[in-house]
């Protein structure tokens, strides 16, 4: 593990880069394959499958008959565990629908929002070193409660051509129209610009490593939306004297070993804290089936010994973790504090893990310190809001005149003629 640091403000942006590469080293590789792919459909996406997952696939779909094989491979214990999490994202993310909202804002000028469904939506799921099955629930669950219409899911293939039994199983539970057998680059250019048989969506959702990521920034040039940049896994963990330093150890843990381009971060007021923890990352590690991944991602994460919770909390905003656990005596300070973040932990009983699968908040959120702009996936992300209007006569006459003299100063004398055509006919 990495030495305890004590850095100076001055050194907080250099100490707390992310080990991800940027879009600018990546760029290149994407656009190529984006160009590839656009001109060549499913045979570009077939030969990109080849080169980086090693399998050269006939069909790009996952069959009924896999569909079918799926439903049994499944465990009756981990169906039921799906059936858990699926409930509790349900409940959570149905609970944010929201009424019609209408306002008269003059006498005879109604105004009002609705939300309606993105019809075409790509939904991305990990599966290079895990197969990220929760993931689906994460995004088809809220993309069906919004009346989605096309949800087309893309993940990676296994060397046998086979997506994992709990992806198609979790996606049949949630309404997926279609799963097609392609990851990283190539899978976010079919979504795109679409195939000969790969729909082409209107927004691509999903968290990835580091290529879906930038290729999912890249996608936006092309017209498609994004939920937001979701890339590799981050945690931030403030823990003072009443942390439990076992507890915040497997939590570091927890999101080391997605990737070795995750970071953890353990951030205290207490030295001793700090060493306790060390020391339990040390023990705990060597138990992990991925250690090799996590030991990896260890490099690149941090013990910050801080002398207050002021800075502790200010150096938290400007980083803007992923994930934020709080596990200090004084939690509200944290909690009423912290401005950019993607998911918040609160005590020694809320472990990251449960946001993971099964409390019912999302999990695909900002990363790469994208949490100062963005939310991570929510029900709005699969709705638009649209506005509406109805003027009456008696409303066109109450704010006519201030149109006109507007678009008069706008010096847009067709906008003005729109009113003052109507003002003139009910003089
Ligand atoms: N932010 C979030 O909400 C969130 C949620 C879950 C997972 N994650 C992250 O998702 C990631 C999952 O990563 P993964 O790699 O296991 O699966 P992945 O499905 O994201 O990526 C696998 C694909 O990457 C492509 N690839 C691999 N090496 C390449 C190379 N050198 N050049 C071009 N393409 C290449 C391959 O096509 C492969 O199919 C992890 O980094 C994890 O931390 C983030
Ligand atoms: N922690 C990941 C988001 O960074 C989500 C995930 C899926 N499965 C396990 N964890
Ligand atoms: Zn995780």
């Amino acid at each position: 593990m990495n030495k305890i640091i004590n850095p100076a403000k001055s050194e907080w942006s250099q100490i707390l880069q992310r080990p991800t590469q940027t879009i600018a080293d990546i760029e290149e590789t994407v656009t190529a394959i984006f160009d590839d792919i656009k001109r060549n459909g499913n045979d570009g996406v077939k030969r990109y499958t080849s080169i980086f997952d090693g399998v050269e696939l006939d069909d790009l779909f996952v069959s009924e008959e896999e569909i079918k094989e799926a439903e049994n491979q499944v465990s009756e214990e981990l169906k039921k565990a799906i059936e858990v999490s699926k409930n509790n994202i349900y409940k959570f993310h149905a609970a944010q629908k929201t009424e019609k909202v209408l306002v008269e804002t003059t006498a005879g000028v109604e105004c009002w929002q609705e939300k309606r469904p993105i019809q075409k939506v790509g939904l991305y799921i990990p599966g290079g070193t895990a197969p990220l099955f929760s993931s689906v629930l994460m995004l088809a669950i809220p993309a069906q409660i919004a009346g989605c219409k096309e949800i087309v899911l893309s993940t990676p293939p296994n060397k046998q051509g086979k997506i994992n039994p709990a992806i198609i199983y979790a996606a049949q539970q949630c309404g997926v129209t279609k799963i097609v057998k392609a990851g990283g680059i190539q899978a976010i250019a079919g979504l795109t610009f679409g195939t000969e048989t790969i729909p082409q969506v209107y927004k691509i959702f999903g968290p990835g490593n580091q290529f879906v990521t930038v290729a999912k920034q890249l996608a936006t040039k092309y017209g498609v939306a994004i939920d937001m940049p979701a890339g590799p896994s981050e945690l931030l963990v403030v823990a003072d004297d009443t942390a439990n330093a076992s507890f915040v150890a497997s939590d570091l843990l927890s999101q080391a070993e997605h990737g070795t381009d995750s970071q953890v971060i353990l951030v205290s007021t207490s030295k001793e804290k700090l060493n306790e923890v060390e020391k339990e990352l040390e023990i705990q590690i060597e138990e992990l089936s991925r250690k090799k991944i996590a030991k990896k991602a260890i490099k690149n994460s941090k013990l910050i010994f801080v002398e207050t919770k002021e800075v502790a909390l200010e150096m938290i905003n400007e980083y803007g973790p992923e994930h934020f656990i709080v596990c200090t005596a004084n939690d509200n300070f944290y909690v009423e504090g912290i401005e950019n973040a993607g998911s918040v932990f609160i005590g020694n009983y809320t472990p990251e893990s449960a946001g993971d699968y099964a409390s019912g908040t999302n999990h695909t959120l900002p990363t790469n310190g994208y949490t100062k702009a963005y939310s991570g996936v929510n029900l709005d992300s699969f709705l638009k809001a649209i506005s509406f209007q109805k003027i009456s006569e008696e409303g066109i006459k109450n704010i006519g005149n201030a149109i006109e003299i507007l678009a008069g100063a706008e010096g847009l004398d067709a906008h003005k003629n729109a009113v003052t055509l109507r003002l003139n006919k009910l003089k």
